[in-house]
């Protein structure tokens, strides 16, 4: 039956650590990551149309491109073309995630727009072919399109799944400063890291998952807290919250995380650090 309208989540992504083990020719750098998603996000709906169509509405609609530039529609732009498709399409897409953040909303947006246009437009496309059609808009994109737990390798297209990892509440904070990536990348100075997948028993447990993942790191965050320091204040304030497993930066930032053994914490620790920095950016949610 012809679908009317689909509409999915586009889930921010969190690098629970991220280490960087070299960097290509090209300039692109390495990675070995743990990538997570949390039940919060964007929301894209896409509905039929003669022409591609895009509008923006949610708390951060002002800060992306809302014409040609906006991921969402290079996303469904390169689908048109990759799958020979002449039909539009009305994409809604709803705002929630902070922009240039570290927490991947484009990649997210751009993934969800791909996946609701193959079922409004009745596609299949070859798995390898839709890979390498993410991997083309951004690193982080073909991640998103299955927005499950995953190691990251590469430069973000090496992906295999991890296994199933502890129930825990996130508290994600943005102090309101957008960080650009290469930025932040051209920032690093320290030498490169080894990579560093947990073992199975590090997983088996929440205790051995926090241990486990306090023994990585995020190597882009002495380069963001040189560039932002306001960062380095966000991490100290969120490691201090009541019942918080552990504090660290999710990407490039200059948002940073907080885990809890549930959402319940985690929103008792927004409560406490909004009261104390007013302008933050505070969002409760689950991993995924
Ligand atoms: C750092 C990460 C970690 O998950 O997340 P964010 O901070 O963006 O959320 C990602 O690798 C970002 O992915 P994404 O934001 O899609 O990157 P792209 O648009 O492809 O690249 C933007 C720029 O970042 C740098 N870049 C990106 C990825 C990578 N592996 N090495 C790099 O050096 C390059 O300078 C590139 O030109
Ligand atoms: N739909 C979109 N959502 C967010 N950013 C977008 C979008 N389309 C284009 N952009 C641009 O992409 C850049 C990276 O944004 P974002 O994906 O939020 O960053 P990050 O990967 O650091 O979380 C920003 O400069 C933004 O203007």
């Amino acid at each position: 039956m012809k679908q009317e309208r689909v509409t999915a989540v586009a889930p921010a992504k969190v690098n629970l650590y991220l280490h960087v083990t070299g960097r290509r020719d090209d300039g692109y750098h390495l990675l070995d990551s743990l990538v997570v998603f949390t039940e919060f996000g964007d929301r894209v709906t896409v509905s039929p149309a003669p022409d591609l169509t895009l509008s923006v509405g949610g708390p951060f609609a002002a800060a992306i491109p809302n014409g040609g530039d906006n991921l969402v529609l290079r996303a469904a732009r390169a689908l048109q073309q990759a799958a020979g498709v002449t039909a539009g399409a009305a994409i809604h897409l709803e705002k929630f995630i902070p922009v240039a953040a570290g927490v991947g909303g484009g990649s997210a947006d751009a993934a969800a727009v791909l996946k609701t246009l193959m079922r409004l437009w009745e596609l299949t496309l070859e798995q390898g072919r839709l890979e390498a059609l993410a991997l083309a808009l951004g690193a982080d994109v073909p991640v998103c399109l299955e927005s499950r737990s995953a190691y990251m390798g590469g430069i973000g297209e090496d992906l295999t799944a991890a296994p199933d990892i502890p129930k825990l509440g996130i508290l994600l904070a943005n102090p309101g400063i957008g960080l650009s990536t290469p930025a932040v990348f051209k920032a690093r100075t320290s030498s490169f890291s080894d990579n560093a997948r947990l073992t199975p028993g590090e997983l088996a447990t929440r205790t051995d998952f926090i241990n486990a993942l306090s023994t990585r790191n995020n190597d882009l965050s002495e380069p963001a807290v040189s560039l932002v320091p306001e960062v380095g204040d966000l991490l100290v304030a969120l490691g201090r919250t009541d019942h918080c497993l552990l504090a660290r930066m999710s990407g490039s930032g200059a948002t940073c995380f907080a885990l809890y053994e549930d959402q319940a914490a985690a929103e008792k620790a927004a409560e406490s650090l909004g009261n104390a920095w007013p302008d933050l950016w505070l969002q409760a949610s689950n991993i995924r």
